[in-house]
């Protein structure tokens, strides 16, 4: 998606009348366009705004289009772009090939407007729906956070982002406090309700930078970039207070809920290469430990 809110269309081709006709044919669809002239340049943009359809071109003078699509099926963070061929005659073998190979159209040259439109049109359709399937399956149906599955794969696209642009990325885990006895006492949909807004109060106080998950059970964890250790620690300190402040009642019998914080971060690594997201949730969660066996209702950081 461009920051326009429109679908974005990539097309990559060696020929400038083909950029010419398509951007023509396709002026009347609300998509916002990127145009690359090779292999290269298009591989580049691709990365960089991972637009939601690619058009290329099969028989491009520096790479064919064939091997750039291998290319950018091999990339996790790419292999999800749906791509149609730009193509002069496909005999079957070929056609057989861009299909194996990960294509998901093919349209040939010269176009008809109609068609590469409607065409275009069901692939970023499909698109659509793949995103929301995606977006779906990692969100906690209960808190409506980011779930353990998005956890995993973000905090390894962190870690390479610290590794890359030598900034910390930290890491806090939280455990509600004995929150079985809350669940035994008040019933598990007050239980539910107690895990709902504890996970709220921690969007409501991080940055939009931060990414808050709920764990599993009565636990939560947060990533939070571009974030030294002291700086994480303060902040579970404050989201320790927050918790403790909100308030919940049984009747008119007040309910005190309180949480434990871990919290890790890249810097207390010696050895850069010995960060990846598990040591750095094994670490939060080591800190967590400690929280909770020094008395609970606190945060604690890695070298405490
Ligand atoms: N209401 C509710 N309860 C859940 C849910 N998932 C897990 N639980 C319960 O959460 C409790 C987790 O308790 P623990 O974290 O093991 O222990 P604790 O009582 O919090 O004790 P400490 O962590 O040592 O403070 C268990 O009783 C689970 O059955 C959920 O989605 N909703």
């Amino acid at each position: 998606m461009s920051d326009t809110g429109l679908q974005c269309v990539l097309v990559i081709d060696g020929s400038p009348d083909i950029h010419y006709i398509v951007g023509a044919q396709l002026k009347s669809e609300r998509v916002s366009l990127l145009h690359a002239h090779g292999a290269e340049e298009g591989a580049a943009l691709a990365a960089e705004h991972l637009p939601d359809l690619i058009l290329l071109d099969l028989d491009m003078p520096d790479t064919d289009g064939m091997t750039l699509c291998a290319q950018l099926k091999a990339d996790r963070t790419l292999a999800d772009i749906p791509v149609i061929f730009l193509t002069g005659n496909m005999d079957v073998a070929t056609k057989v090939k861009a299909f194996d190979m990960g294509a998901v159209d093919y349209v040939t040259k010269p176009f008809d407007a109609i068609e590469l439109k409607a065409r275009v049109r069901a692939a970023l359709r499909t698109k659509r729906y793949h995103d929301l399937l995606t977006s779906k399956a990692q969100i906690d149906a209960l808190t409506g956070l980011w779930n353990r599955g998005y956890l995993s794969d973000r905090l390894s696209s962190e870690v390479s982002v610290m590794a890359r642009e030598a900034s910390p990325v930290s890491v806090i885990m939280v455990d509600i406090d004995h929150f079985k006895s809350i669940n035994d006492t008040h019933g598990h949909s007050f239980g539910d309700m107690v895990i709902q807004q504890v996970g709220e109060s921690f969007v409501r106080s991080c940055r939009e930078s931060d990414v808050v998950c709920r764990y599993g059970d009565d636990e939560f964890a947060l990533i939070l970039r571009n974030t030294s250790g002291a700086s994480a620690l303060a902040l579970a300190e404050r989201l320790c207070t927050d918790v403790a402040a909100l308030e919940f009642s049984r009747g008119r019998q007040p309910v005190p809920v309180t949480a434990s914080f871990g919290v890790a971060t890249s810097d207390q690594f010696d050895d850069l290469a010995e960060v990846t997201a598990e040591t750095l949730l094994g670490a939060a969660d080591k800190a967590l430990y400690s929280a909770k066996s020094q008395g609970r209702n606190r945060a604690r950081g890695g070298q405490d």
